[in-house]
């Protein structure tokens, strides 16, 4: 589906939120849709489009300014994601940012994968999967993966008693390997962990559709409070989008 011309108020709007260089660890963005019930998707395991076509636009004008887009192994299930840019600047140039999949167990057949397609038909980079350094990744996909110049990163992401733990971890590795800035797109678990983690987190930006999805979709709510600064809003054609800072 061919994204829309971005709309011209999104980019000032956007400005004082996207990377900035400077720091000695990725500047992280967490992005994501969400339903007026705070639901992502209707059901787990299930893609739900809740973006419209325009605020669809601005999630790839933000991916165009990210080196990573991270997302966790449920949603690459669920969703089968592309994971690439597909908004072209006013110059032509579409930017590739590194697809980042948090694959801890090695679940992921990628020789199956939309993303494979992506990469084999040169839209987009292969990506790096983040394994647990005790897990051995299938051959099939190491050969398919190297060949298109991603790569299986193993890193000790099963030994913490706490999981949020890793993100020290998995940020200064991503760093090391050229990943100056990096948009996490979720899933649930992964949002509900970094919105209270002000320290992992440099922006939220949150886009809103009017929908309820109800009581079996999947929520987002952290385990604990989490306030907002430097909040502001954005009102689009459909959707709301919010812009803040974790406090
Ligand atoms: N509306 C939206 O913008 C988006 C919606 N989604 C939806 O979210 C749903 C998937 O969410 P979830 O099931 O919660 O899956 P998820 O994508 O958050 O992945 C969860 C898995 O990631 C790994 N993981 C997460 N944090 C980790 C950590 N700190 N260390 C090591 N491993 C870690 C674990 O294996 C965990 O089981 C899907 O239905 C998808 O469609 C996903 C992204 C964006
Ligand atoms: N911005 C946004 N709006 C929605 O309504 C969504 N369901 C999502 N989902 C995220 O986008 C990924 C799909 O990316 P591709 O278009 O395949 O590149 C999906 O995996 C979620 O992270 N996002």
């Amino acid at each position: 589906m061919s994204l829309l011309p971005l709309a011209p108020s999104l980019k000032p709007f956007l400005e004082e939120y996207l990377p900035r260089p400077g720091s000695n660890r990725p500047f992280v963005t967490l992005t994501y849709a969400q339903s007026l019930d705070s639901r992502i998707a209707a059901k787990p395991g299930e893609q739900t489009k809740i973006s419209h076509l325009e605020t669809k636009t601005m999630t790839h004008y933000i991916r165009s300014k990210h080196d990573g887009i991270m997302v966790g192994i449920g949603t690459v299930l669920a969703d089968d994601p592309k994971l690439n840019c597909r908004f072209e600047a006013e110059d032509g140039h579409v930017s590739t940012p590194r697809p980042i999949i948090l694959d801890p167990t090695g679940k992921w057949v990628y020789n199956k994968s939309q993303l494979r397609s992506v990469c084999d038909d040169n839209k987009g980079l292969a990506p790096f999967i983040l394994i647990d350094d005790t897990v051995t990744p299938r051959n099939e996909d190491v050969k398919i993966i190297e060949k298109q110049g991603g790569a299986y990163v193993k890193l000790p992401l099963a030994r913490s008693s706490k999981r949020v733990d890793n993100w020290k971890v998995i940020l200064a590795k991503l760093f090391q390997l050229g990943i100056k800035s990096l948009m996490v797109e979720g899933g649930a678990s992964i949002i509900n962990d970094l919105l209270i983690y002000n320290e992992i987190v440099d922006s939220l930006i949150i886009t809103i559709g009017p929908v309820f999805l109800g009581k079996d979709g999947v929520e987002v709510s952290p385990p604990g409070h989490a306030d907002l600064i430097d909040v502001k809003w954005w009102q689009g054609i459909q959707d709301s989008v919010l812009c803040a800072r974790l406090t």
